[in-house]
C-alpha cells in the first residue's frame, strides 16, 4: 500500500462540452465517464467528498493540487461507496502516510470503477468553470483513447445534462433500517434518504432521536401511518425541480402538522413544497470554508457546502407561502453571492438549510441546528400533550 512506484501511469485525456481538452494521466480506473464537471475547493476531506451521495452524476475536480496523502478509511466513508461519476486531481500522492489509512485513495478508486485523471492544470480548468460555468464533461483513457478528438466530444454532448435530472433512485437505500436513539430520547425521526450522509444520521441519534431510515419510494400514507414525531429530508443529487413526487410527499405530511428539517436538497424540496422555485447555479459552491449570515444572530459561520441549484427567492423580507404555508423568511444566506442558505417558517415548524451542518468534511459552526431540531421536536410533542 505504501511502496511508492514511480513510473508515469498512462495517458488519459478531459474533455469539456465546449471542446477545450486537457491531456493528463490515467487515475483510479481506466475508461470512460461522463458527468458534470464541478469543483471543489475543501483542501482536506476528499473521502467526505467522494463518498457523499450527493455528487451522483458529478466529475467532481479537486482545487487542492495534492491529493491522496492520508489514504482512506472505513469511518471516514459516508456512504456505502464512493458515488463521484469521476475525479480530477492534480498531484495524486504517491505515498499513503497516515496512521488511519487503510488502503490507497487510487485503489479505493479502482474497486468503484471511478475513472479519474491526474496531472492537468486543475487551475486552469476551475478558471474555465468559474468563468463559462459548470458543464458536461468525459474522462477517457485505456482503448477509450483510440477514440478520436470528435467522437471523445460526441460522447460529452450526447450525455445528460444535470439540468431536469433525478438521481434519488440510484443513491437511496432500497430497504428502510433504523438507528437507535442515543441519550434522552426526543422521539422518532422518519428520514427520507435521498443520498443521506452517515454523519447526518448520527447526529441525529445522538440528539436522541430514533431514527427511521427510509427509502425514496415511500409513500406520504406510510411516513404517516409510522406516526413520526419528525420529518427529515436529507441531501443528494440531482435537480430539485425533477423531484415533484418528493415535493407533494413534503406539502402531505407538513399539512399533517409534522415538524421538518432538511439538509441542502431538503431545503430545496422545502422550497418547492412552500411553492417557490429554485433555479441552477453558474457554478455552484462546493467546499468546506463559505461564510453564511445567520440572520436572526448576526453570526457569521463557516460552513461546508455542495450545492449547485439554490432557492429563488429574495433573502430579505417575508414571504407568503403560495402554498398556505404562512409567512416564510430567508434565514441564512451566503456571504459571497447572496444566494439563499436556509429558511424557516413562521406558521408551520419546519426550518432547513442549504450547507450541511453535519460538516463531513468541514467545520462544525452549524453543528447547533441539530440542537435546534430537537428543541422544536420536543416543544411541538410538549404541546401536543397539551392538546395545543
Ligand atoms: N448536497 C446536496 O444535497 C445537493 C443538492 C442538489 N443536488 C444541488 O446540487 O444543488
Amino acid at each position: 500500500m505504501t511502496s511508492p512506484s514511480f513510473r508515469p501511469a498512462p495517458r488519459a485525456v478531459l474533455v469539456l462540452e465546449d471542446g477545450t481538452r486537457f491531456e493528463g494521466r490515467a487515475y483510479g480506473a481506466t475508461g470512460r465517464t461522463v458527468g458534470e464537471l464541478v469543483f471543489a475547493t475543501g483542501m482536506t476531506g476528499y473521502q467526505e467528498t467522494i463518498t457523499d451521495p450527493s455528487y451522483a452524476g458529478q466529475i467532481v475536480m479537486m482545487t487542492a493540487p495534492h491529493i491522496g496523502n492520508t489514504g482512506v478509511n472505513d469511518p471516514d466513508r459516508e456512504s456505502r461507496r464512493n458515488w463521484v461519476a469521476g475525479f480530477v486531481v492534480r498531484d495524486p500522492s504517491r505515498i499513503v502516510s497516515n496512521f488511519r489509512a487503510q488502503d490507497s485513495l487510487d485503489s479505493d478508486l479502482v474497486a468503484d470503477g471511478i475513472v479519474g485523471i491526474s496531472g492537468v492544470d486543475t487551475r486552469a480548468i476551475t478558471r474555465h468553470i468559474r468563468s463559462a460555468g459548470s458543464m458536461r464533461a468525459g474522462v477517457f483513457s485505456g482503448s477509450d483513447l483510440d477514440l478520436s478528438p470528435s467522437e471523445q466530444l460526441d460522447v460529452v454532448t450526447r450525455s445528460e445534462g444535470m439540468a431536469g435530472r433525478n438521481l434519488s433512485a440510484e443513491v437511496s437505500t432500497d430497504h428502510p433500517y433504523a438507528l437507535p436513539a442515543q441519550g434522552e430520547r426526543v422521539g422518532t425521526v422518519a428520514v427520507l434518504d435521498l443520498g443521506v450522509k452517515q454523519s447526518t444520521l448520527n447526529y441525529l441519534a445522538e440528539r436522541g432521536f430514533e431514527v427511521q431510515v427510509l427509502p425514496q419510494t415511500v409513500t406520504a400514507d406510510h411516513v404517516l401511518s409510522l406516526a413520526p414525531d419528525a420529518l427529515f429530508f436529507s441531501n443528494g443529487p440531482g435537480d430539485p425541480a425533477a423531484s415533484e413526487a418528493h415535493v407533494e410527499l413534503l406539502r402531505t405530511v407538513l399539512r399533517a402538522g409534522v415538524p421538518y428539517f432538511g439538509i441542502c436538497f431538503g431545503n430545496q424540496l422545502l422550497g418547492r413544497a412552500l411553492g417557490f422555485g429554485t433555479y441552477k447555479l453558474p457554478f455552484g459552491h462546493r467546499g468546506i470554508n463559505q461564510p453564511v449570515l445567520d440572520k436572526a444572530t448576526g453570526r457569521v459561520e463557516i460552513t461546508s457546502q455542495n450545492h449547485g441549484f439554490a432557492v429563488d427567492l429574495p433573502v430579505e423580507g417575508r414571504h407568503t407561502s403560495p402554498e398556505g404555508f404562512g409567512e416564510v423568511e430567508v434565514s441564512h444566506y451566503s456571504l459571497n453571492d447572496q444566494v439563499v442558505e436556509g429558511l424557516v417558517c413562521h406558521d408551520i415548524r419546519a426550518f432547513s438549510v442549504q450547507y450541511h451542518p453535519e460538516s463531513a468534511a468541514g467545520p462544525h459552526d452549524a453543528v447547533y441546528l441539530f440542537d435546534r431540531f430537537r428543541d422544536m421536536v420536543a416543544s411541538a410533542t410538549h404541546a401536543k400533550g397539551e392538546g395545543k
